[in-house]
């Protein structure tokens, strides 16, 4: 596996070694130890969680607040999205810059999202299987979120976001201008 690093401090994507052969192909998509000696992170998760959405949903962006933050590793195993982490540490050079990365079947590419981040994905495939591990167990009291469509935040979607699908709880995430962030950027 290879450890791909992007302009977010503690952001990271991972492009798995995938063997092919006639009958298909094989790959870890979690090796504990090659994970914590390749990024120098000793993340220990507790709970996977996995969603299947259709084209156009949007789930995000979401993170739990201290003390129940999580760091999640994120993938995708049938369709595409398009997989956003927006740093929301108050005092990180990089406060409300996010990374996107294409997530697919095909791809096979995962994406860290550290502590202090929020997190979405967008589905541009007809439907899509997301995959994820948390190093916390799920809090709902301590849920936050900010809105996807921030103009702030300057989100190139790649679908029309006049569309999308949205829960309830989503639709009502304060732009990041009316946030006040849970998360002390610590270097
Ligand atoms: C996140 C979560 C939800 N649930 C329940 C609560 C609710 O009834 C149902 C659906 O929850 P939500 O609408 O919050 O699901 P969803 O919008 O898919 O939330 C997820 O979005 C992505 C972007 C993330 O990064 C995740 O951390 C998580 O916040 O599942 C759990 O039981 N455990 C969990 O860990």
């Amino acid at each position: 596996m290879k450890i791909v690093n992007t302009q977010l401090e503690g952001c990271f994507e991972i492009e798995p070694k995938v063997f092919g052969d006639e009958r298909g192909y094989f790959y870890e998509s979690y090796n504990e130890k090659s994970f914590k000696a390749l990024s120098g992170i000793h993340t220990e998760f507790v709970q996977d969680n996995q969603s299947k959405s259709r084209k156009g949903v949007f789930r995000g962006l979401h993170f739990q607040a201290p003390p129940f933050a999580q760091a999640k590793l994120v993938r995708v195993i049938s369709g595409e999205v398009l997989d956003v982490a927006v740093d929301i540490r108050a005092g990180s050079p990089t406060y409300g810059q996010y990374h996107a990365v294409l997530l697919s079947a095909e791809n096979k590419k995962q994406f860290f999202v550290p502590r202090g981040f929020a997190h979405g994905f967008l589905v541009l495939s007809e439907e899509a299987e997301f995959l994820y591990k948390c190093d916390d167990y799920y809090h709902p009291a301590a849920e936050g979120g900010i809105r996807y469509d921030d103009p702030a935040l300057g989100i190139d979607w790649k679908l029309d976001t006049a569309d999308l699908l949205l829960s309830p709880k989503d639709r009502v995430l304060p732009f990041l201008s009316e946030f006040e962030s849970p998360f002390i950027y610590e270097k």
